[in-house]
């Protein structure tokens, strides 16, 4: 595979450790995505990425598994790269068209999808310990309906957590970049030992997120400057889940309290998770139509 037969069309999205431009195959004309990190870059680990897509791509429900089909990866003159599916918007992007607020609906579809697609790359032995609404993306045209987890720069084997008995300070950078968003799990700013459970308490943080506008412990902590970040900390981990769940449906609740009950290696109840907001959808009424709050938006803006 040459990368020359690739031309970039235009940029999409960056994040700490990459750019993502759209770019074209010129012999087919078809279009994807291709992540760039810079081969100087200090912490390198696009090429730890693609071997996480290239074993999860081996496995046979990968297909269904709303996670973006590798194309290719490799080196080419100073960067590293990456080719991707295509995808369409981010839910980050859909978030600030809706105004900072999703609907109910919106929001239980997207968990159910959500949690789907953790149980499967739980079940491959990778924890994702970098969950928020920039890494969960819609598809393109026929897919447009349907939710794909991208991002695994910071993930993990939980064999390999579980080996690494004990957080340290001089451990890699990328543990302290897993714990700074507001996302994060309690236990992965306290220096815990991560598991699981802490991408599906990443997954009710943004939940409530989204049907609030924001969280309780976002106030003035900005992610990039890192500013208040001991004061969302304390927020974050002193908060009940009844203050934290106060005033939306009782099965959020029901949610945290079943994470928090388990311990962090034992295999969670995927399923019951999902019959609980399932349950919730029924009871609200909600039709299964495919249909989200940004479809009612005229114009998206990319
Ligand atoms: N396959 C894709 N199709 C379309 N857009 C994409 C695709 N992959 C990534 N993007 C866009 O690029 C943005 C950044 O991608 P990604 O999260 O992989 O970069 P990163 O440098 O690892 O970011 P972070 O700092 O969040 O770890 C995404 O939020 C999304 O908007």
């Amino acid at each position: 595979m040459n990368i020359r037969q690739y031309k970039l069309v235009k940029r999409i999205g960056g994040g700490r450790f990459g750019e993502i431009f759209c770019c074209i195959e010129t012999e087919t004309n078809l279009k994807y995505a291709i992540k760039l990190e810079p081969r100087k870059a200090k912490h390198q680990q696009l090429l730890l990425e693609a071997k996480i897509y290239e074993e999860l791509q081996c496995e046979e429900q990968f297909i269904q598994s709303g996670i973006p089909k590798m194309i290719s990866y490799g080196e080419e003159g100073d960067f590293n790269f990456i080719i991707f599916d295509l995808l369409g918007y981010s839910l980050d992007n859909l978030f600030n068209q809706c105004n900072k607020k999703f609907s109910l609906k919106t929001v239980l579809v997207i968990a159910d999808q959500m949690l789907l697609i953790l149980e499967f790359i739980h079940s491959r032995g990778f924890l994702h310990l970098n969950l928020k609404p920039s890494d969960i993306m819609i598809g393109c045209l026929e897919n447009a309906h349907k939710i794909y987890l991208i991002d695994f720069g910071l993930a993990l084997k939980y064999i390999e957590v579980q080996q690494q008995n004990k957080f340290n300070e001089q451990q890699p950078s990328f543990e302290k970049l897993r714990r700074t968003s507001i996302f994060s799990s309690v236990d992965s700013h306290i220096g815990k030992v991560q598991g699981r459970r802490d991408d599906l308490e990443s997954l009710g943080y943004i939940m409530i997120y989204f049907l609030r506008g924001s969280l309780p412990w976002q106030s003035t902590y900005n992610d990039k400057l890192n500013h208040e970040y001991d004061k969302m900390v304390y927020l974050k981990s002193s908060m009940t889940i009844v203050t934290l769940c106060n005033d939306l449906p009782e099965e959020f609740q029901k949610y945290f309290t079943q994470i928090k009950k388990i311990n962090f290696n034992e295999k969670l109840g995927y399923r019951l998770l999902r019959q609980l907001l399932q349950g919730l959808f029924q009871k609200m009424d909600f039709k299964q139509d495919n249909i989200y709050d940004w479809n009612n938006i005229q114009n998206l803006q990319n």
